[in-house]
């Protein structure tokens, strides 16, 4: 790969402002999501055109690497828990960005907890030609309340709302205050924060990438709401938390002798020196080195693929966690947040098989503590989670696992729930 490239591509990587920004869409049928997301990334391709003249200049008559602007995602792709998600790319000249695009209708709620588990923001779009926009209380859909209630619970760090089709309305400016005006106060009940409400229309390409010019909104447009949002997702303080990926056989691609561990930092950072545990095995070592894209760098930071040179020979496979010592305690129960996506209902006792960063376990529900009401949030009683719904559960697991609260690590604490019986992706799990 070209150094120079290389190193403008990362220099922008490392930097927080810059990072690349992961959002999910959401909508209910014919909202205008495909509409919307085509045009984001049409209107960015002038943007995006640009860019690569840049980088064209800087590869100085060398071919482009152009996975470099999707930089980071092959971990995920192979992950495996992304099947029912596409993600597409756009870049401004400030930003990357990646969507994770939840196609399907009956299936879109177990799409969406998927994209939601990786995404910095959700745009929920909101179609006001489906609302009666007269009344003084605006009734929203179910589906808004439902998809917005889902971010909100999978803690998907931003939620913006797109109220879409205002081109279609006779008097857009009192029809957007009357929804905005519904979607606070429901916000408000629910104890979801609104990062930004923004008026669009997808078709006409009113107010996604260029500011709206109307006498009644004076605010950003919905491409610089997102451009100026924190990619929170990638944790660079705190402990480190690597989940194996692959091992690299010795001298296998790096041109030296050592074996190479290869993984997303999920939280932390990593550089030579530093004092590391294998875990379940609760060996540890010295980093001798760390490398990235095939080359040796000084550090390495979340969200980065990185290669973990040890000081000494350890059994690591595939499925290990490389880890600040003591900082994890695998355990083989805990208490987690359920939401069940598959229509045989899940059910105590039963044997699933639970996929934890790239480790698999065999495991069991041991309690349905209660079901959550999608609407209300209310705490019901429950024996099993059917399609769709949502619950507090115990889990117990053969062997134990280094599983971290998904509110301090949303890598580190979920799981997805595998029937092993159909290999269906039934569930995901969040540690309480
Ligand atoms: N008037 C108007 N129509 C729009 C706008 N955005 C989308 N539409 C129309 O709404 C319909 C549905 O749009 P899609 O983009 O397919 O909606 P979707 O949410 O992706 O729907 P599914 O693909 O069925 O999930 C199409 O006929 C679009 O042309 C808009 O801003 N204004």
């Amino acid at each position: 790969m070209n150094t120079a490239l290389n190193t403008v591509i990362h220099d922008t990587d490392v930097d927080t402002h810059h990072r690349a920004l992961r959002f999910l869409t959401a909508g209910s049928v014919d909202d205008g999501k495909s509409t919307l997301i085509g045009r984001l990334l049409f209107d960015s391709r002038a943007i995006l055109a640009d860019q690569l003249d840049v980088l064209a200049k800087r590869a100085a008559g060398e071919p482009i690497d152009l996975s470099l602007l999707t930089d980071g995602l092959e971990a995920e792709r192979e992950q495996g828990i992304t099947i029912d998600v596409a993600y597409r790319y756009f870049a401004t000249k400030t930003r990357k960005f990646i969507i994770a695009d939840a196609p399907g209708h009956e299936q879109y709620t177990r799409n969406m907890v998927t994209a939601a588990a990786g995404s910095d923001a959700a745009v929920v779009l909101v179609d006001i030609t489906k609302l009666d926009t007269s009344v003084d209380a605006v009734e929203l859909l179910p589906q808004t309340r439902r998809h917005s209630l889902l971010a909100h619970l999978l803690r998907v760090p931003s939620i913006v709302f797109a109220v879409n089709k205002l081109d279609a309305v006779a008097q857009p400016g009192p029809a957007f205050a009357a929804v905005s005006k519904a979607l606070r106060a429901f916000a408000a009940q629910a104890g979801i924060e609104i990062t930004a409400i923004v008026p669009v229309s997808a078709l006409r390409g009113d107010n996604v990438t260029q500011p709206l010019a109307a006498d009644w909104y004076s605010g950003p447009s919905l491409l610089q709401v997102l451009e100026s949002l924190p990619g929170v997702q990638e944790k660079v303080e705190g402990q480190l938390l690597i989940p194996v990926q692959y091992v690299a056989k010795d001298g296998e691609g790096t041109g030296h002798q050592a074996r190479t561990l290869w993984g997303r930092i999920a939280h932390g950072q990593v550089q030579a020196g530093d004092e590391v545990q294998i875990l379940p095995s609760g060996q540890t070592a010295q980093v001798a080195e760390v490398r990235r894209a095939g080359e040796t760098v000084a550090h390495c930071v979340a969200g980065e693929s990185a290669g973990v040179v040890l000081d000494r020979q350890l059994d690591v496979s595939r499925g290990d966690w490389i880890v600040t010592p003591g900082s994890a305690q695998p355990r083989q129960s805990f208490e987690a947040t359920l939401a069940w996506l598959d229509t045989e209902p899940a059910v105590p006792g039963r044997k699933y098989w639970l996929r934890h960063g790239n480790r698999w376990v065999q495991a069991r529900i041991s309690a349905i503590q209660h079901r959550l009401d999608i609407h209300s949030l209310q705490e019901q009683e429950a024996t099993q989670l059917n399609v769709n719904e949502i619950g507090h559960v115990l889990i117990e697991t053969q062997s134990p696992l280094p599983v971290e609260p998904y509110t301090s690590n949303r890598v580190g604490g979920s799981l997805i729930v595998v029937d092993p019986t159909s290999n269906r992706s039934s569930g995901a799990l969040l540690v309480r």
